[in-house]
């Protein structure tokens, strides 16, 4: 079974069509999803993640069911969402880089020993009792990002995670998530982000248009956007 295990995902709330048979098996450790806006990337990120139980099909990362096994989701998949705010909870760094550790069962001395342990790594410590509304976003952004490195899972899905930084944040962002030691699936409008991973799934209103070696299924995504940019007006956008 591949690390990454979706077959025949379909999501349909109050019978709208979200997601029609996706599927994503893959062990590429750098994976695009690419999309219109509307096309299904997000509702695939949080299906991915188990945080929304599909309608049909089933996904599995790391051989964990993650919509009905939460406990193994944890330490299997980690999201990021593209807006910090949609994930921060607590007042303090600590408070919130803690929360999912403690959820993992770890004790409370074992959850500050790793939290201070991501923060050293990123020459933050001195954050840990900064309250979480007094940092910038893309400060916020960075936050996010301890909170799931810290819970070490195998696959991080991030949605979206340069949208509204400036440019030297997200910079700084490329080079972290470069080097980080897990499968990234990255959600992008933008192909030249993903133009090097092992694998690119390609989304339109749902439904999977094209995946597989972003040489194969870039240009071909390209071409399409640039003719819809063409003639496009915004009543044409998916949704
Ligand atoms: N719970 C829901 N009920 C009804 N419609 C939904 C629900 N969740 C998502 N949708 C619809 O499904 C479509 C896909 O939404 P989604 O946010 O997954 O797209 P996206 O590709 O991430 O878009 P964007 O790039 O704009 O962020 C949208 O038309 C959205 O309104």
């Amino acid at each position: 079974m591949p690390l990454i295990d979706a077959r025949n995902i379909t999501y349909a709330p109050d019978g709208v069509p979200v997601l029609t048979d996706v599927d994503l098996r893959s062990d590429g450790r750098r994976i695009g999803v690419v999309g219109r806006n509307g096309s299904g990337k997000t509702s695939l990120a949080r299906v991915l993640a188990g945080l929304i139980v599909p309608d049909g099909g089933e996904v599995r990362i790391a051989g964990a069911a993650v919509a009905r096994d939460r406990k193994a989701a944890l330490s299997a998949v980690g999201i990021l969402f593209q807006n910090p705010d949609h994930q921060i909870i607590f007042p303090t760094v600590e408070e919130e880089i803690a929360f999912g550790l403690g959820q993992m069962g770890l004790s409370g001395p074992e959850a500050r020993e790793k939290v201070m342990a991501v923060l050293d790594r990123f020459g933050k410590a001195h954050w840990a009792e900064a309250a979480i509304h007094r940092l910038s976003q893309g400060q916020r952004q960075l936050v996010c990002l301890m909170s799931v490195l810290a819970m070490r899972p195998r696959v991080i899905l991030l949605d979206e995670p340069f949208a509204g930084l400036d440019i030297p944040t997200s910079m700084h962002l490329f080079r972290v998530l470069d080097d980080v030691d897990a499968t990234l699936v990255q959600i992008t409008h933008d192909p030249a982000m993903v133009a090097g991973y092992d694998h690119v799934l390609w989304l339109d209103a749902g439904k999977v248009a094209a995946q597989g070696a972003p040489q194969a299924v870039l240009p071909v995504f390209e071409a399409r956007m640039t003719e819809l940019g063409a003639g496009d007006d915004l009543s044409d956008l998916a949704g």
